[in-house]
Order: C-alpha cells, then structure tokens, then sequence
C-alpha cells in the first residue's frame, strides 16, 4: 500500500512524529495494517549501529532488507530512522516502485542546537542517547530532502521546535491524506510508483515462463495494431488493455514488423536481467504492465 520514510537530524523528533503518523493512520476511516520499522526494532544501540562506516551500513542493511520483506499492497511502513543518506532514500524508493505502491517522504526539520539540546536533555534523564563524537558526525553527514528528487517526493515537513508534533500538524495531516486518498485513473496528485524491468521481484513459474511472456506481450500488440487501424495513423492515447493497468500513449504510427521487433527486443531484455540479477515479470498482468511501460518510454507522447 505504502512506505514512508521519516527523515532528520539526529533527535529531532523522528520517532514522536513516526508514532504520531501511525495513530493516525490507523484512526483513519480504512483501518490499515501499520508498521513501523526502526532501530529498536532490532535492538540496534544508536552509539555502536553509527560508530564506523561498516556498523552504520549494516544497520541501513538491515534496515533495508526489513522493508523489502515488509512492504506490500495491504500495509503501510513507516521507516523510523535517520535515513539522512540521499543514495539510501533511493534505494528505499526503488523498493517501493519494485512494490508498485505509494511512497513519501516526512521531513523533521530542526535546528541542530535544538538537536543537540533534547539529546543532552535524553541523557540527563538517563534514557539512551548519542554520544558527541557521534552526534556531531551525523549532522555534519546529513543530506537534507529535495522535493525535487524523485526518491523525496512527496515531502512533508514538520518542524517539531516551533510547532510541537501532534496529530494536527500539517503534515501529518498531508500525509495522512496523500496515503490513504481513494485513487481513481483520473487521479493526479497521488502516485502509485510502477515496476519496471530493472525493479520488478517476483517471476513467472519456470515451467511456463516464455509461453506466458509471449501471450502477454502479443495481446499489447495486438490491441495497439487494433486501436491504430481505427485511429488513421494518428497518436494513441490512453489505450486500455485492462484494468490496473498503465494505458498506451504513442506518438506516432508504428508498423507491424516494428511492433514484432519491439516485442523481441522486450522479450531478450527480460531474459537478460533476469540472468544479471533482477527476475523477469511474475505474471501476465506484470508482463504487460512492464511492456507498455517499455513501450511507452520507447515511442511516448512526452
Ligand atoms: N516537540 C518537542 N519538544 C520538546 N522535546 C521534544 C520534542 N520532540 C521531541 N522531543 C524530545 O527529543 C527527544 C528525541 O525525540 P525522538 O526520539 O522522537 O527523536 P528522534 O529523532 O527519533 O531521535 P533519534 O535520532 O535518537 O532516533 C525526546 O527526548 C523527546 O522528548
């Protein structure tokens, strides 16, 4: 359904805004399934998790690899850590496209000597607290959000000094509807990241694989080869092939043997990331979702 990835300077509030996030998530109309994955989730000590490169990304592995086993169509993540690295929240992204559900981005913005005072605060109490040393190397690392990249959007920023954190914070309440809005097609600010062949994850049984692929693809052919006998050589836009899935949009006429040839490129393409790494579409509906996009990306309207 959707990850979230909370984001900010060492004892900003991450945690307060994670838990404020997730109540209200599940107070919302539909009661969905939250989780909130996090360091103490994993018994992780912050002081030896960021005391060196190897621990810290380690921690991120783990971190890492429990979102990947986690995100999935019915639930929501919340990821509760720095994630403070630009090249980390790519990675959280591309998970979240290769699951082909939501993803956003709540920014803790505050003020390193406010930062420095909780967490001297936190350890004053006596509760678990960075040390300087440390303290002092994560906010100097610190790579804050851009709206603008890809893997930080939609971005929703609180800024616990000034405001508190609390249910009716704005970007709680920004979040809250981005995620759990009803999207239709014609739904335009919200986005549902879509799998491409690099990023999908589950495959065709082996046994019939090629057989599948094959139908699959020679469906999408055969429905554009269909829509351009009627649209007289002109643009396709929005061609249906079903429900769930992305339509067509080509900006000019394509003939049959190039049509033939596109598929066979698709088809050996799939073959070889599935030999590098990434597996091929896990079923039809995959299959054709990852050839429009192919196609759409190869002879697109933009
Ligand atoms: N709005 C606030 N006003 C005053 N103190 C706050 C506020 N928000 C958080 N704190 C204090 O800051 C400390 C850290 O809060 P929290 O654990 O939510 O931050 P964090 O960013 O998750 O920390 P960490 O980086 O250790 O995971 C807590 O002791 C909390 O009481």
């Amino acid at each position: 359904m959707a990850l979230v990835v909370i984001c900010g300077q060492p004892c900003s509030g991450k945690s307060k805004a994670a838990l404020c996030l997730a109540e209200s998530l599940k107070e919302s109309e539909v009661k969905y399934q939250v989780r909130i994955i996090d360091e103490a989730s994993f018994h992780l000590d912050r002081n030896e998790s960021y005391a060196n490169m190897p621990s810290e990304k380690n921690l991120r592995g783990v971190l890492r690899s429990e979102v990947d086993r986690s995100v999935a169509k019915d639930n929501i993540i919340i990821v509760d850590s720095l994630n403070s690295i630009k090249g980390y929240r790519y990675e959280l992204w591309c998970l979240a496209r290769a699951a082909g559900i939501r993803y956003c981005v709540v920014y803790c913005d505050v003020e390193e000597n406010n930062c420095r005072k909780w967490n001297e605060e936190r350890r004053a109490k006596g509760e678990a607290s960075y040390n300087d040393t440390i303290f002092d190397d994560l906010v100097r690392r610190f790579e804050r959000p851009d709206s603008r990249n890809r893997w930080d959007a939609p971005l929703f920023e609180l800024w616990p000094h000034r405001d508190g954190i609390d249910k009716s914070c704005a970007a709680i309440v920004d979040a809250v509807s981005y995620l759990t809005k009803k999207v239709d097609s014609k739904t335009r600010d919200v986005k549902i990241l879509q799998p491409t062949i690099a990023t999908q994850t589950s495959r065709f049984s082996d046994a019939n694989s090629l057989y599948e692929l094959d139908k699959a693809t020679q469906e999408v052919t055969n429905t554009i080869a269909e829509a351009q006998s009627q649209s007289f050589g002109g643009p396709l836009v929005g061609i249906s092939v079903g429900k769930d899935l992305p339509t067509i949009n080509i900006s000019r006429p394509v003939g049959l043997p190039e049509l033939r040839r596109m598929r066979r490129t698709f088809i050996k393409l799939t073959g070889q990331t599935s030999l590098s790494g990434p597996p091929p579409p896990s079923d039809a509906d995959s299959a054709k979702r990852m050839f429009i996009d192919y196609l759409n990306r190869e002879l697109g309207t933009s």
